[in-house]
């Protein structure tokens, strides 16, 4: 069974998936999971997967944001639940987000997106008659797309309940404006090929791979580590050095490259910006995304 075990120096998720897929080429249709959508006696419920990067490579960079090609994969066992609970609201209440003020969350960003999108006065009401609940459990600066997720399972239950008509490619649109990492989450792959800025999202078929998570007390803000990479590796990019990797399995990838600062271009730009981040790497670990969390195969 997937869980945490650890203390306040950090700890290790054992988490329990999927068999890693033999395909080394991507040849049989997406695997697109059903949106997991419970009605309890609480209210309507939905999970808000973590992800990891099995390999981000930075191809660019243009009006502020750096382009990409890079390998998401969810998480199965970590995840926050978003549950929209009966109550007479004053107004739109988010609770079990401590510490993370109304106007930056993600979440109320996204309601916010939505209801100027739409203009439907039923999502105005519904909120009126109903408070967000969130449990958290995906840590916060971590590399594992937390608050974009959380985001887009709002987005993604909002459209359920709400029976709003707007497609999928529409909210992840919306999505893109919020976060870079929303569309993946709101096209809610398995696996995907993510590139552009972070809003081109193609399915790649594989299973969810075993994957052990750790995550030191070290929290790595997603900007700063961009900035960092910008100011000191981006001129040093070659195209040519991941011809061919968005066409291999994941467990190829880790397998046959096995090098974590080759498989993720922010990794040397995070020990830049947080060189304590150097005394938490281990062998046969990866970084994902802008950090910290490493992952490993189990
Ligand atoms: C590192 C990743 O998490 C990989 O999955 C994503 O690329 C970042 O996604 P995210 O956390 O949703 O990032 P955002 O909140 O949209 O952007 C935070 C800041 O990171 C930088 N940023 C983000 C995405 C991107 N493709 N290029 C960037 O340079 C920008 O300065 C931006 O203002
Ligand atoms: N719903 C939310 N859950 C967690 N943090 C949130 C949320 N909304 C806004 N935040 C703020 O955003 C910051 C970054 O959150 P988090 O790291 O979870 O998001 P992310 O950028 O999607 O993930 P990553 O760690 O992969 O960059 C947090 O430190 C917090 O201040």
């Amino acid at each position: 069974m997937g869980g945490f075990e650890g203390g306040d120096e950090g700890g290790y998720w054992d988490i329990d998936t999927l068999p890693a897929s033999t395909n080394h080429v991507n040849t049989s249709k997406p695997d697109r999971r059903q949106s997991t959508i419970e009605k309890t006696d609480a209210g309507y419920s939905i999970k808000a997967h973590a992800k990891v990067n099995i390999f981000l490579k930075i191809t660019g960079h243009e009006n502020g944001y750096h382009t990409l090609l890079s390998r998401f994969m969810y998480v199965e066992d970590l995840y926050d639940t978003i549950t929209f609970v009966p109550c007479e609201c004053d107004t739109f209440t988010i609770e079990g987000c401590e510490g993370v003020p109304l106007e930056t969350n993600t979440i109320y960003k996204a309601y916010k997106a939505l209801n100027d999108h739409t203009g439907d006065l039923e999502i105005l009401d519904f909120f009126y008659k109903h408070k967000v609940v969130v449990t958290k459990r995906i840590p916060s600066q971590a590399g594992l797309g937390g608050g974009s997720s959380d985001a887009a399972a709002f987005m993604r239950l909002v459209k359920e309940v709400c029976n709003l008509l707007i497609s999928t490619e529409e909210l992840a649109k919306l999505g893109s404006t919020i976060g870079a990492d929303l569309p993946f989450f709101i096209y809610n792959y398995t696996s995907a090929n993510v590139s552009g800025f972070g809003e081109i999202v193609e399915p790649f078929d594989e299973d969810p791979l075993s994957l052990e998570l750790y995550t030191p007390q070290i929290g790595c803000d997603t900007t700063l580590v961009y900035k960092t990479f910008k100011e000191h590796l981006l001129n040093g990019i070659s195209l040519a050095s991941f011809i061919g990797w968005d066409q291999l399995d994941s467990k190829t990838l880790l397998e046959r490259i096995a090098d974590p600062i080759m498989l993720n271009d922010l990794y040397k730009a995070a020990l830049i910006a947080y060189p304590e981040l150097k005394n938490e790497a281990k062998e046969g670990w990866f970084f994902s995304g802008s950090g910290s969390t490493f992952f490993r195969l189990r």
